[in-house]
C-alpha cells in the first residue's frame, strides 16, 4: 500500500518500540545458551521474526508469549529437515549472525534473503568463515550461500568499514569453537557501537571478549549461560519520532535507557547540535520545534540515523555536512543515493559526496513521489519530510517500516499526523 503524508503537527507521549538490535541479540544469545532464557518485550518485527524463525530451524525450542520469548538452546544443529534454507528476508544482521552460528555447526546450512538482502556484501564475512575452516559455496559473494562447519578457531582476518556484523558475527560464534579465536582488523571498524553491543551482550550470557591490539581475542572453553532479557527502547526508531517533533511540534518519548550501548542514542547530541529543545528526565527524552542551525555530523558509527538528519538539515539555517558513512551504500538501499533522491525530489538543496551529502538549507519542501527502494528508514525518513511539506507526499511502500517499527505509522497517526494507507 501506499502513504499519503500531508502537513500536520505532532505533539503528546509515545513508548518507544523495543531496540532491533538488543533483540536479534538476545535470540541468537538465548539459542546458543545451554537451558531456558527469557526475553521480555523483544520488537517482533519482520528482522527480528526472521532471526527467531532461524533459530527454531537450528534447534532451539521458542514459545511465543504476548510480552515475552521463552527460549530453550544449547544444542543447535544445522537445519532439519536436510535442505531447510534458512530466509533471512531482509535483514542483513540476521544473515550475517547466523552464517557465523551456522559455521561451526556441523553439517551444511543455506541461506537466502531478498532481492535486497541477496544483493548485499558477504564476501568478507565468508572469506574470513573459510579462513576458520567452514565450507563456503556462493555464487557472487553475495547471498544466496551454503555454509559448511564445523570451523574451528585459530586467527581470522577482516576489513571493519564494510559492515561490523561481520565482526559480531565472528565474535557471538566464537565460543563454539574447539580453540582461540583471534579477530585481526585489517581496516579501521565503522558502527563500532554495535560491536560493542554485542560484546555486552556476550558478557550477560558468561562469554568475555578481549582487545588485542588490532581487534578481539575470545578464548576457547567458555559457554554461554541461559540469561533473562528485557529489551529496552530503540533509538533509531525513536530518532523518527525526534526529528517530527523538532520540525513541528512538540512529544516526549518514553523507554530509552540512558545507559543504553546503542550508538544511536547520540541522536540526542545531534538534535541538539541543530537547536532543538531537549529535554531529558530519566527515560523519557521531550523534543522541542525550535529554529534549526547547520552542523557538521560524523555518522561513521550512527549509519542509521543518516536519512532522517539529513531531512533535519534540510530545514537548518547554512550548510550542513554529513560525512564518515561510506558503508551507507551497502545497506537495504543505497542510503546516500535513496536519501539524496527522496529529499532532491521534495525541493532540498542537498548533493551526494563518497561518504554522506551536504545540505543548504533551510529548503521549503513540496510533497512528491517517492521511492522507498523497500527501504524501511526511507520511507519513515520521508514520512516525516511530508509533514512540513506542501501538497501531498505519496509514498511508494508504507509496509516496509514492519521490518523495524511496525507500529510507525500507527504512533505518528496517534501524535495527530495527517498520513494515510491507500
Ligand atoms: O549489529 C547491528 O545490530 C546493526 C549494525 C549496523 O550495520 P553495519 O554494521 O553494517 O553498519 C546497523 O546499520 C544495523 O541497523 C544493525
Ligand atoms: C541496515 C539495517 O539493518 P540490517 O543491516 O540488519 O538489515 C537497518 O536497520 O537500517
Amino acid at each position: 500500500m501506499k502513504l499519503i503524508v500531508s502537513r500536520s503537527q505532532i505533539s503528546g507521549c509515545v513508548h518507544a518500540p523495543p531496540s532491533k538490535s538488543h533483540t536479534h541479540r538476545a535470540f541468537l544469545l538465548a539459542a546458543l545458551a545451554k537451558g531456558e532464557s527469557v526475553v521480555f518485550s523483544p520488537l517482533l518485527g519482520e528482522d527480528t521474526l526472521a532471526t527467531l524463525d532461524a533459530v527454531k530451524a537450528l534447534g532451539a525450542h521458542v514459545c511465543e508469549a504476548n510480552d515475552r520469548i521463552t527460549i530453550r538452546g544449547g544444542d543447535l544443529h544445522a537445519p532439519l529437515p536436510k535442505g531447510t534454507v534458512i530466509n533471512c528476508k531482509n535483514s542483513g544482521t540476521s544473515m550475517r549472525m547466523l552464517a557465523g552460528i551456522a559455521s561451526r555447526l556441523d553439517g551444511t546450512t543455506a541461506f537466502t534473503g531478498d532481492a535486497s538482502l541477496c544483493s548485499r556484501p558477504m564476501k568478507p564475512l565468508l572469506d574470513a568463515l573459510s579462513e576458520l575452516g567452514a565450507g563456503v559455496t556462493s555464487k557472487n559473494g553475495c547471498a544466496p550461500f551454503t555454509i559448511t562447519g564445523p570451523g574451528s578457531g585459530g586467527d581470522v582476518h577482516i576489513r571493519g568499514d564494510v559492515s561490523s556484523q561481520f565482526i559480531s558475527a565472528l565474535l557471538i560464534s566464537a565460543p563454539l569453537g574447539k580453540a582461540d579465536t583471534r579477530i585481526h582488523l585489517t581496516t579501521p571498524l565503522t558502527s563500532e557501537p554495535y560491536v560493542d553491543m554485542t560484546i555486552s551482550a556476550m558478557k550477560k550470557h558468561g562469554v568475555s571478549v578481549e582487545t588485542i591490539d588490532d581487534g578481539y581475542l575470545v578464548r576457547s572453553g567458555q559457554v554461554y549461560s541461559p540469561v533473562d532479557v528485557q529489551v529496552g527502547g530503540d533509538y533509531s526508531s525513536a530518532a523518527f519520532l525526534f526529528a517530527a517533533a523538532a520540525l513541528t511540534g512538540e512529544i516526549t518519548v518514553s523507554g530509552l535507557d540512558p545507559a543504553d550501548p546503542q550508538g544511536d542514542k547520540v541522536v540526542i547530541s545531534i538534535l541538539e547540535t541543530f537547536g532543538a529543545g531537549v529535554v531529558r528526565e530519566g527515560e523519557n527524552v521531550t523534543i522541542k520545534k525550535a529554529d534549526l542551525k547547520a552542523a557538521d555530523i560524523d555518522l561513521a558509527d550512527a549509519p542509521d540515523l543518516f536519512p532522517i538528519i539529513a531531512v533535519l538539515a534540510s530545514q537548518a539555517k547554512g550548510t550542513s555536512r554529513l560525512y564518515g558513512a561510506a558503508h551507507l551504500r551497502f545497506k537495504e538501499s543505497d542510503r546516500i543515493m535513496s536519501t539524496v533522491l527522496f529529499l532532491r525530489s521534495m525541493g532540498a538543496d542537498i548533493s551526494e559526496t563518497g561518504d554522506g551529502c551536504i545540505v543548504m538549507g533551510p529548503s521549503r519542501l513540496s510533497g512528491a513521489n517517492v521511492t522507498t527502494f523497500g527501504d524501511h528508514r526511507i520511507m519513515m525518513a520521508a514520512s516525516v519530510a511530508g509533514l512540513i511539506a506542501a501538497g501531498n507526499t505519496i509514498i511508494d511502500d508504507s509496509g516496509c517500516c514492519a521490518v523495524s517499527y511496525p507500529d510507525f505509522v500507527r504512533d505518528m497517526q496517534r501524535l495527530g499526523a495527517d498520513m494515510r494507507e491507500e
